[in-house]
């Protein structure tokens, strides 16, 4: 398809090695080499090398590739075989009719009232991570936030789908689904592709946790079938096992559950951690916000536990998380390969080429944001948010392909960040370094080393906590096969956190500040 005016123009890009183009900049740091060519070149970035890659960044081309011109856009073929070696093929690594029949089975499981019964399950594993804590701080030790963060929510996570049951097999699973995330994370980013029955090293180690991983989803799906399916205690897997597709009234089998479980452990479990330990980092770092979010705390919920029923009066706490979602979104990049030839940003776009979606520099741009590395959770309040178009912030992706679990991890990411200002003042390890490392997801390089000390009554209270005005819900994106999948409509936090479009003009690219590192 020609451009306007009948022109094919491709995006600009940076020259990079013959041959090779820029496949070393991508593989020492890809997140750098994004951040300085958007800086150099503008919103859209042609780099070249084996695998010519075009970084998408203006909320107008994500507006188009993830909403408006949805059916175009599937993931890459790539990405999907090598996700899929893991996760099968679930809602993750799907396209087409096979993918919509899912999400329309999958996301009414991850509604608001269907999640609310996992509120004390959250609740409960975040207070037994305190109560370790509190060993922790006593004897002035040290933590790492990242490991804490990933324990908690891989705990979280198996709890909701399996029950208790998790506990039994714990550590070995713990490790076998991070071996998992090391594998599926090590094949996107190699160069040459060794296929998995290969017996290397990491690849029997691949195979072994995938066995394990099976066996054990395989034995709790038969559990869970010899049981009612209207039992009182219902977790995710039982809820999917017994949750027919809407149109066609079909049950899952065994072999779709496991491939769902599997993609939910996936998709979940690192992407909440990472969010938390930078939440535990700005805890650390942002003193008067982080005040001001406990005193909130402390006045919703006067020293109790938090119940479902408080989180859309933790309106601070909301705008606070939001603003850390900007900053460090954990799927900091999406990739998407189009059917057919298109134009972006006035550019030519082949059919087939790899495109990837970078929410790190969207959520940068200073055309929509203003200071944009300073941390200011009031950007997100209701008039402030109506300023900005809506696809200038995308953590959670947007469109009919939006996280399916944006409901689940906000209500957690609430919960354990209420408990954790409840009992605890973060501080961060003098000298520690805090660097980014754009994996899979955005981690910190070296963890999160912090120490503890307790929160005592007087201290919470010291702070006023004013009131905040919370953005209106907005309608789903068009063409959206979920009834509810706005970005955030399904957020039990509070009403949403969607903005209305916006008509602003396109970026003069502005440069930001370093992406990197800090
Ligand atoms: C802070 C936490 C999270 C963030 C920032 C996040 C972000 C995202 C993003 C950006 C996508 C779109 C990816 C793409 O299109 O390539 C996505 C998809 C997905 N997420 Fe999340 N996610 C989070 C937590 C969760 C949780 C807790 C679950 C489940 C328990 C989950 C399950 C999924 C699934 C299954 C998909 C695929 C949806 C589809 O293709 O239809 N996510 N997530």
């Amino acid at each position: 398809m020609p451009g306007p005016n009948g022109t094919r123009r491709r995006p600009p890009g940076p020259q990079g090695l013959p041959l090779l183009g820029s496949a070393l900049d991508f593989r020492r740091n890809p997140l750098e080499t994004f951040v300085s060519a958007w800086r150099d070149h503008g919103d859209l970035v042609q780099f070249r090398g084996p695998v010519p890659v075009v970084l998408v960044t203006h909320p107008d081309d994500l507006k188009h590739i993830l909403a408006d011109n949805f059916d175009n856009y599937p993931h890459p073929d790539d990405f999907n075989r090598k996700v899929g070696v893991s996760v099968g093929q679930g809602l993750v690594t799907t396209e087409g009719e096979v993918w919509r029949a899912q999400r329309r089975t999958v996301a009414p499981t991850f509604r608001r009232e269907p999640l609310e019964r996992f509120a004390g399950v959250m609740v409960d594993s975040t207070q037994r991570m305190l109560g370790r804590w509190d060993r922790i701080a006593r004897y002035g030790q040290t933590l790492d936030a990242r490991t804490e963060m990933q324990s908690l929510t891989l705990e979280i996570l198996a709890r909701c789908l399996f029950r208790a049951d998790w506990s039994r097999d714990a550590l070995a699973l713990g490790s076998a689904v991070a071996t998992q995330l090391e594998h599926i994370n090590s094949k996107l980013i190699a160069v040459a592709n060794i296929p998995e029955k290969v017996p290397t090293p990491r690849n029997r180690r691949f195979r072994a946790a995938r066995k394990l991983l099976d066996d054990t989803v395989y034995r709790l799906i038969a559990e869970r079938r010899a049981e009612p399916a209207d039992g009182d205690a219902q977790d995710l897997l039982s809820m999917l096992m017994h949750t027919p597709d809407p149109e066609t009234g079909r049950l899952m089998t065994d072999e779709q559950l496991r491939d769902q479980v599997m993609t939910l452990f996936i998709a979940g479990h690192e992407t909440v951690a990472a969010t938390l330990s930078w939440i535990c980092h700005l805890l650390s770092t942002r003193p008067a916000e982080t005040d001001r979010a406990r005193a909130e705390v402390q006045k919703v919920l006067g020293g109790r536990t938090p119940t479902m029923e408080d989180l859309p009066q933790l309106k601070y706490l909301k705008l606070f998380i939001q603003e850390a979602l900007r900053l460090y979104p954990p799927l900091w990049q999406v990739a998407r390969m189009p059917l057919k030839d298109d134009v972006l940003s006035g550019y030519h776009i082949p059919a087939g080429s790899f495109l990837l979606l970078s929410t790190y520099i969207t959520h940068r741009n200073p055309e929509f944001w203003d200071n944009p590395e300073g941390f200011d959770p009031e950007r997100f309040t209701r008039e402030r948010a109506a300023a900005r178009p809506r696809y200038a912030y995308v953590p959670y992706a947007g469109g009919p392909r939006n996280c399916v679990g944006m409901a689940f991890a906000n209500m957690e990411l609430t919960i354990v960040v209420a408990c954790l200002l409840q009992r605890f003042h973060l501080d961060m390890v003098p000298g520690h370094p805090i660097v980014m490392q754009p994996d899979i997801s955005l981690r910190a390089k070296h963890g999160i080393l912090m120490t503890l000390r307790p929160v005592t009554d007087a201290g919470a209270r010291a702070v006023a906590a004013p009131e905040v005005t919370m953005p209106e819900a907005a309608p789903a994106p068009a063409g959206c096969p979920v009834e509810r999948d706005a970005p955030d409509a399904a957020d039990p936090v509070a009403s949403s956190a969607s903005e209305p479009e916006a008509d602003v003009p396109r970026c003069p690219h502005r440069p930001a500040e370093t992406a990197g590192s800090e």
